[in-house]
C-alpha cells in the first residue's frame, strides 16, 4: 500500500515532462497550421500590433502597450497620426478588431509572419522569439502585456531554477521598434516548472527527513485516529461557530478538520457550501493561532477565498500578478501591499528612477548608449529586487493567513515559510504535483473537493491513450481539448476552458489524473474524509439521480430549494409546461437527428488553404455537432424566455465545442444567454441550464460522453430547470450508468418527443 516517495516523484516528473511537451506540440501545431487571422478568430490571437509604449509596471515588470498597426486599420474614423511610434495608442486611436485575448492570458508577443502560415519549422522556434508575459489590460485599442523579465513579484519565473526567465525580456521586445508584431496565446510552462521543482525537492528528500505528514501522505504510517462522533470531544466539542447557521455535515467537517493531525479531506457534492465550510474553518484555525496558507489550482478559485474572508477583516495577503486578480480582492494582493504600505515607499523610489531609464530607450538610436542603459536597468532592477524582497518578506511574514494559487505558492515569497495548515480547495481539479508546491510547507493539509467530479485537464492522456487499445480509449478519442492552447489555471471564460478527455481508467499504473484527492481516498479509506451533504442549488428533482446514483443517496436538498421552481422565479414568469417542470427530457430516438462528425462539415476550410487536413491540431478537433439538436435547443430556450424567464438565467452546456459553435447564433437572439462546455463550466450553476448531449448514431458510440463525473457535472448545474436533449437510444448503449440514467429520465421527467415538422418549421 505505502508509496515509495523517491520513484513516486520519479514517475511524476517524467509524466509533467511528456505533459509539458504536449502543451507545447500542441501550440505549436495549432500555430503552424492556422494563420494568424484564423487563430485571431478561434479567440487564441491579436494580429497587426505594433509598439506605442513601455513603462514600468507592478512588480517592476515592463509593461508593452500595444494598438493596431495604422497602416492596416483602413476603415477607421479616428484620425491617427501614422507611425505609431509616440501616440499612446490608448486614446483617440483605431479600435483593435474582435478578438479573444483577456486580461491574465499568457502570451507570446513576436514579429509578425508575412502573409501565410507560419511554417512548421518557424513554430517550432516560436518560444525562442519575441518576448512572453501576461495581458494586464485590454482596452478598445491597446492591449498591455506585462513582459517576462524574471522581475521579482508575480506568477511569471521567479523562482525557476533555469534562469530563463532572467534578462530575457529586454532584448525580446527592443527589437519591435516600429515592426509590425502579433500576440499569441501559450502554455503556462511556469507551472510546470514550480511542479518540477517540488518534485526533484521530493525526490532529493531522504527518508530520515521525512516528517509524520509526508509519512502519512505517502502510507508510510497511518493517520493519527480521529474519533467517529466529535460532538464530545474535548477540544472541538463545542465550538464558538462565527456562522452558527452552518448545517450538521459542515460542522462535523470542521470539527473533523480542527481535529485531524496529518490530513483530513472534505468532499463537497455540488451545491453543498464547499467555501463556505472552508471559510468558517480558516476562522476557526485562526482563533486557535494557527498560521495557514489557503490554495486553489485557479485564480478565480482562491480569489472566492479572498472575496469571502475579507468582510471579516482578518490581515490577510493574497500572492499573485495582479493582472489575474478579480478587482475586488486587488487591496489584499502582496504587490499592491507593497506598493501602497510604508514599507513600500522606499520600493518605488527605484521604479521611479527605472521608469525614467525606460523612457529614455526610445529615444536613443545609438546602440552603444542603449547597452550602457540596459546595464543601468539591471542594477537597479537588482536593487529593486533586493529592496522589494525585503519589503516582501516583512509583509508576508506578519500574516497569519496567506492566500495563493498552488503554483504560486512556489514562487520566492513564500521560500523558507512554514504554516501549520495548508488548504487546498477544487483539491479534486489539480495535478498532484501541484498540491505539493505548497505541501513542502505544511505540517498538516486539510483539501476540499468532489474527486466525482471532474479532474483535471490532461492533454498528454490522448497521445498516451491512443497508443493503447482498449475499448475505452476507442470511444474517448473524442476531444474538445484541441480548441487551445491555454493554460488550465488563469482563465475565467467559460467556453474556451478544454475539455480533457478522460478515460476511466483506474489502473495501477501511476498517471497524472490520478489526484492526491483520490490517491489518499485508496491509500486510508473514507475515514479520511467528511461528506457536506445539505446541497443549496438544486430542486429535488434534479438532485436524485445523480445522488442515487453517486453519492449514496446521501444528499439532501436544503429546504429554501427543494419545490422552487421557475416560475417562482422572483420576477414574472408566467405558469407554462416549462416553468413548472423541473426535469425536461427531450429523447431524440429515431434517427432523425444525427450527429455530425466535425471532418465532414463544410466550411471548415481556414484561412491559408492549407488548414484541411485535420488532425489533433484542428481547431476543434474530431468533436461532434448535431444541427438538428441545436434548433431543438433553440426552440425551447425560445419558449422560456417568451414564458418571462430571463436569458442570464439559462445556460445551455454541452460537452462538445463543435457543438458549441454550432450554438453560437443563439447568443444575438437571446442577449445574456450563456453556453459553455460542461468543462467549462464546472464550478458555476444557473437558474435553467439546457444540456445538449449531441451523440446519435446506430452504434452506440458516445466517445467521452462515457466519462460519468462529465454528466455528473452536467446535470448538477441547474437550480430550478433541467432539460436534457438526446437520443436515449445511442446513449443507453453508452455504459451501465448512461443506461441508469436515460432510464431515470424516462420514469421521472416530463417525457417530450420532437415534432419534426414544427422543427422545420420554426428553423
Ligand atoms: N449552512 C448554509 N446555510 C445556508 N446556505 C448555505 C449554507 N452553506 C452554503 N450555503 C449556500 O450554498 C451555496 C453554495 O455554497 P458555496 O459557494 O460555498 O458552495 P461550494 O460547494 O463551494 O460550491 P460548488 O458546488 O460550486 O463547489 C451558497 O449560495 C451558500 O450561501
Amino acid at each position: 500500500m505505502a508509496v515509495n516517495v523517491q520513484e513516486f516523484a520519479q514517475t511524476q516528473l517524467k509524466l509533467l515532462a511528456a505533459e509539458l511537451a504536449s502543451e507545447i506540440a500542441e501550440s505549436s501545431a495549432l500555430v503552424s497550421l492556422h494563420t494568424p487571422p484564423a487563430l485571431q478568430r478561434a479567440g487564441l490571437a491579436l494580429t497587426n500590433l505594433t509598439l506605442s509604449s513601455q513603462r514600468t509596471g507592478l512588480g517592476g515588470k515592463t509593461v508593452l502597450e500595444l494598438g493596431p498597426d495604422p497602416a492596416t486599420t483602413t476603415s477607421n474614423t479616428a484620425t491617427t497620426t501614422g507611425g505609431g511610434s509616440g501616440s499612446s495608442g490608448s486614446s483617440n486611436g483605431p479600435d483593435l478588431p474582435e478578438h479573444g485575448i483577456r486580461t491574465g492570458d499568457i502570451v507570446l508577443v513576436s514579429e509578425q509572419p508575412a502573409a501565410g502560415g507560419i511554417k512548421k519549422r518557424e513554430a517550432k522556434g516560436l518560444e525562442g522569439r519575441g518576448v512572453k508575459g501576461v495581458v494586464t489590460r485590454v482596452g478598445r485599442g491597446v492591449v498591455c502585456v506585462a513582459v517576462d523579465e524574471g522581475g521579482p513579484s508575480g506568477s511569471n519565473s521567479s523562482g525557476s531554477k533555469d534562469g530563463k526567465g532572467d534578462g530575457g525580456g529586454g532584448e525580446g521586445w527592443t527589437g519591435f521598434g516600429e515592426k509590425r508584431v502579433w500576440m499569441v496565446k501559450v502554455a503556462d510552462d511556469v507551472t510546470f516548472r514550480r511542479m518540477n521543482a517540488t518534485m526533484e525537492r521530493l525526490a532529493k528528500m531522504e527518508e530520515r527527513e521525512y516528517s509524520s505528514f509526508i509519512r502519512v501522505l505517502f502510507g508510510l504510517s497511518s493517520p493519527s485516529p480521529v474519533p467517529e462522533d466529535l460532538t464530545k470531544d474535548e477540544e472541538v466539542g463545542n465550538i464558538e461557530w462565527v456562522d452558527p447557521t452552518l448545517n450538521d455535515s459542515q460542522k462535523d467537517a470542521i470539527r473533523f478538520a480542527l481535529a485531524s493531525r496529518e490530513i483530513g479531506l472534505i468532499h463537497g457534492p455540488p451545491g453543498t457550501g464547499k467555501t463556505h465550510t472552508l471559510i468558517e474553518l480558516i476562522l476557526q484555525l485562526l482563533q486557535r493561532n494557527l498560521r495557514i496558507l489557503v490554495c486553489g489550482p485557479s485564480n478565480i478559485s482562491v480569489d472566492n477565498i479572498v472575496e469571502r474572508l475579507a468582510p471579516h477583516k482578518i490581515p490577510l495577503v493574497r500572492l499573485g500578478h495582479p493582472a489575474r486578480l478579480l478587482p475586488s480582492v486587488l487591496n489584499h494582493s502582496l504587490d499592491v501591499l507593497t506598493r501602497t504600505s510604508e514599507a513600500g515607499a522606499i520600493v518605488q523610489d527605484v521604479r521611479a528612477e527605472m521608469d525614467a531609464k525606460q523612457a529614455t530607450i526610445r529615444k536613443t538610436r545609438n546602440a552603444r548608449e542603449r547597452r550602457a542603459i540596459y546595464a543601468d536597468l539591471k542594477e537597479l532592477r537588482k536593487e529593486y529586487r533586493e529592496r522589494e524582497r525585503r519589503c516582501v518578506s516583512g509583509l508576508v511574514g506578519r500574516s497569519k493567513v496567506v492566500l495563493a494559487t498552488l503554483h504560486g505558492a512556489g514562487g520566492f515569497q513564500l521560500r523558507g515559510e512554514q504554516f501549520d495548515v495548508v488548504i487546498i480547495d477544487e483539491a479534486s481539479q489539480a495535478l498532484e504535483a501541484q498540491c505539493w508546491v505548497p505541501l513542502l510547507a505544511a505540517s498538516k493539509a486539510i483539501c476540499a473537493g468532489d474527486h466525482l467530479q471532474l479532474p483535471p485537464t490532461i492533454k498528454s492522456l490522448n497521445s498516451r491513450a491512443s497508443k493503447s487499445s482498449t475499448a475505452a480509449n476507442k470511444k474517448g478519442k473524442d476531444t474538445t481539448s484541441t480548441t487551445t492552447p491555454i493554460s488550465t489555471s488563469t482563465s475565467t471564460s467559460t467556453t474556451t476552458t478544454p475539455a480533457s478527455t478522460t478515460t476511466t481508467a483506474k489502473n495501477t499504473t501511476p498517471t497524472l489524473e490520478t489526484t492526491l484527492f483520490d490517491r489518499l481516498l485508496t491509500l486510508h479509506g473514507p475515514s479520511i474524509k467528511r461528506m457536506l451533504t445539505t446541497q443549496y442549488r438544486m430542486h429535488e428533482a434534479i438532485m436524485r439521480f445523480p445522488s442515487d446514483a453517486l453519492y449514496d443517496s446521501r444528499l439532501i436538498a436544503a429546504e429554501s430549494v427543494r419545490t422552487r421552481l421557475l416560475k417562482d422565479l422572483p420576477y414574472d414568469v408566467e405558469d407554462t409546461d416549462d416553468t413548472r417542470e423541473p426535469l425536461v427530457f427531450i429523447d431524440t430516438q429515431g434517427g432523425d437527428f444525427p450527429e455530425k462528425n466535425e471532418d465532414d462539415q463544410p466550411g471548415q476550410q481556414q484561412d491559408g488553404g492549407k488548414t484541411k487536413k485535420v488532425s489533433k491540431s484542428s481547431l476543434y478537433g474530431d468533436s461532434k455537432s448535431n444541427e438538428m439538436e441545436a434548433a431543438l435547443v433553440r426552440q425551447h430556450v425560445g419558449s422560456l424566455v417568451e414564458a418571462g424567464v430571463r436569458p442570464e438565467d439559462i445556460a445551455v452546456v454541452t460537452p462538445y465545442n463543435a457543438q458549441l459553435a454550432v450554438l453560437a447564433p443563439l447568443k444575438e437572439t437571446f442577449p445574456g444567454i450563456e453556453l459553455g462546455s460542461v468543462d467549462g463550466f464546472q464550478g458555476r450553476e444557473k437558474e435553467a441550464v439546457v444540456v445538449s448531449l449531441v451523440r446519435s448514431n446506430p452504434e452506440g458510440e458516445v466517445g467521452f460522453l462515457g466519462e460519468k463525473r462529465r454528466l455528473n457535472v452536467a446535470m448538477t448545474r441547474p437550480k430550478r430547470s433541467l432539460t436534457v436533449i438526446g437520443d436515449s437510444e445511442t446513449v443507453k448503449k453508452g455504459s451501465k450508468f448512461l443506461k441508469d440514467w436515460m432510464d431515470f429520465l424516462e420514469e421521472n421527467a416530463d417525457l417530450r418527443y420532437p415534432d419534426l415538422a414544427s422543427l422545420t418549421q420554426g428553423a
